[in-house]
């Protein structure tokens, strides 16, 4: 064909007397030189070449081939054939309607092809052509098309990977439909409803916060409920062709799994999605890197990090490749995030050395306050109960304190003087005693064992202690699935913890009913908003005796 025009009137009405002749629709694919270099069987959707095999692949250019297909409906190109155009990044698809008389004639044509962003007031991710005859469609100009869209793909490229800190995501989960068999494990409810009505998986919830926390923007969320997950890709094949449709049209860069996905799992969804595929753990360690402030927390994280990373390496994310940073591609401080596996191997033994080091000088420093007899106390939670914000109101410091999950990593000690009534005093004479208060990392469920081990020195924080607050956020409609997966993660310490005090956090969001309802569940509870300082003297007046009672004064 000429290099310059989508077809020629004589090469469509061939392909169409093959495909009338084969009952079948056809695509032939075409470089820009004019050349078929490939024919397949069936729908442009059908027909469709795996990303690796394309000539070229990326954002900022199309592939450089054209489909040329006919289809045996007359009817505009459907939407999957449309997917399939975007996924490929084809220069063109010409779709060839035939003659329904069977005459093995093209009856009408349609071309359609990508659109830029800029162009993106419509929302549309392709523009389609009205019918047109084959006359008309040889008269346009290809080249002069392609060449102008890959100019404002490639202006849109370099725009963006300056201003591209946002991920663009797409969130996918799975509700496993069974009952749970490992009895030890208390889920949260698989739904949750929301003040709008609607009602998502729990897991999903979580995870667009975990993404927001990460810098990410969630565009769409997509599940499935399934007996199990699918080996190969979690969810069933339908599931992933709707996921790589939603990616497609709504310009996703990343999709996000609710859970941990395996090396190969993520291999095959890349493939058949186009484009770069994370999980849940990747997200909280990509949190974690960017709060990572002392060294120690940056030592911890990146331990952390390329323990994940070390068997997910063998060639994945190469066709994915990007300049920009993202999700998954922060490392903690200055470290580049390596990609050689004996570099990782190397640079996890040193990390690991330095994080036993690092316990070591933890104790030494808890020795000490253990010599000067000063009670500590360690303050626990579901991330986002408002830990921080106690610690604050308590002990009128500044610890940052925000709606973002993880938003504390390294522990804040700070010293609290409570004045209390000695019992022994019989002129109810005021006295002052003084504990230290630790601020810790917050918890949630499922918390990826590799960040688990890596933290164990900023963990022993919390099983050192004299003993606990439990804050938990009884605003939040998961709060008991919430204290089920904190009491889980204390209990599978290697080191028994503290007497424990429960704290309700954010009465001011909760209903008189609710909060009845809590206190006859947990009568021994103080219930405070941190917030508005409300409860914190009845809180304080708890603090002393437990502490008592932990260092053994009663
Ligand atoms: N309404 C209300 N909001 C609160 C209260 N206490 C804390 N918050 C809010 O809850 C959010 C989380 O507070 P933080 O103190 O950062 O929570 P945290 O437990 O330290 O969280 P991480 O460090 O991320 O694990 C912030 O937006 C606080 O303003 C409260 O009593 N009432
Ligand atoms: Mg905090």
């Amino acid at each position: 064909m000429p290099q310059s025009s989508f077809t020629t009137p004589e090469f469509a009405q061939r392909l169409a007397a093959i495909s009338t002749e084969i009952k079948q629709p056809i695509c032939a694919f075409a470089n820009r030189r004019g050349q078929v270099i490939r024919i397949g069987l069936g729908t442009p959707n059908q027909a469709k070449i795996p990303p690796l095999e394309l000539p070229r692949y990326g954002d900022e250019r199309l592939c450089g081939l054209r489909c040329i297909s006919t289809s045996l409906k007359r009817e505009p190109p459907t939407l999957a054939d449309l997917t399939a155009m975007a996924m490929q990044r084809l220069d063109t698809l010409v779709v060839l309607t035939l003659n329904e008389s069977g005459s093995g004639h093209v009856d009408r044509a349609y071309t359609a092809h990508l659109l830029p962003n800029t162009h993106a007031d419509t929302d549309q991710a392709w523009q389609v052509s009205p019918p047109m005859s084959l006359d008309a469609i040889a008269k346009q100009d290809f080249l002069d098309l392609v060449i102008g869209l890959e100019e404002e793909f490639k202006r849109e490229f370099v725009a963006q990977v300056v201003e591209e800190s946002q991920d663009r995501v797409i969130l996918a989960g799975l509700v496993e439909d069974r009952p749970n068999k490992d009895s030890n494990r208390v889920l949260p409810p698989p739904q949750v409803s929301l003040q709008t009505g609607k009602a998502m998986p729990y897991s999903l919830m979580e995870l667009s916060q975990l993404v927001e926390s990460a810098g990410g923007v969630v565009l769409d969320m997509l599940w499935q409920k399934r007996d199990r997950p699918q080996p190969q890709t979690v969810l069933g094949e339908g599931k992933v062709q709707e996921l790589a449709i939603a990616a497609q049209t709504q310009r996703a860069n990343l999709i996000v799994f609710d859970r941990e996905l395996s090396p190969s799992q993520s291999r095959n969804l890349e493939r058949q999605i186009g484009v770069r595929v994370s999980d849940r753990t990747e997200v909280i360690l990509d949190i974690f890197a960017q709060r990572a402030q002392s060294a120690a927390g940056k030592l911890q994280v990146e331990l952390a990090q390329l323990e994940y990373r070390l068997p997910r390496l063998s060639g994945r994310g190469q066709e994915f490749s990007r300049l920009g940073g993202g999700i998954g591609t922060r490392g903690p401080g200055e470290t580049k995030l390596e990609s050689d596996r004996r570099v990782i191997q190397k640079r996890i033994t040193h990390l690991q050395q330095q994080v036993n080091q690092l316990q070591d000088q933890r104790a030494r420093v808890r020795q000490r306050r253990i010599d000067r007899e000063v009670p500590t106390v360690a303050i626990v939670g579901y991330t986002n109960a408002g830990k921080s914000t106690l610690l604050n109101a308590l002990t009128k410091s500044d610890v940052f304190a925000a709606n973002k999950l993880f938003a504390t990593l390294d522990p804040t000690t700070r010293r609290l003087n409570l004045s209390v009534e000695d019992p022994k005093d019989s002129e109810q004479e005021r006295k002052s005693c003084m504990v230290l208060m630790t601020d810790t990392v917050g918890f949630i469920h499922e918390l990826p064992p590799s960040l688990m081990d890596a933290f164990r020195a900023t963990l022993e924080e919390v099983t050192e202690a004299d003993a606990l607050l439990h804050v938990v956020d009884a605003s939040h409609p998961a709060w008991e699935a919430q204290v089920a997966a904190v009491d889980r993660i204390l209990k599978e310490m290697p080191i028994t913890v503290g007497p424990t005090l429960m704290v309700f956090n954010k009465t001011d969001r909760v209903s008189d009913a609710d909060l009845m309802e809590i206190e006859a569940k947990y009568p021994d509870a103080i219930l405070i908003s941190a917030i508005h300082r409300q409860g914190l003297d009845m809180l304080c007046q708890a603090i002393v005796p437990l502490v008592r009672y932990a260092v053994g004064e009663f």
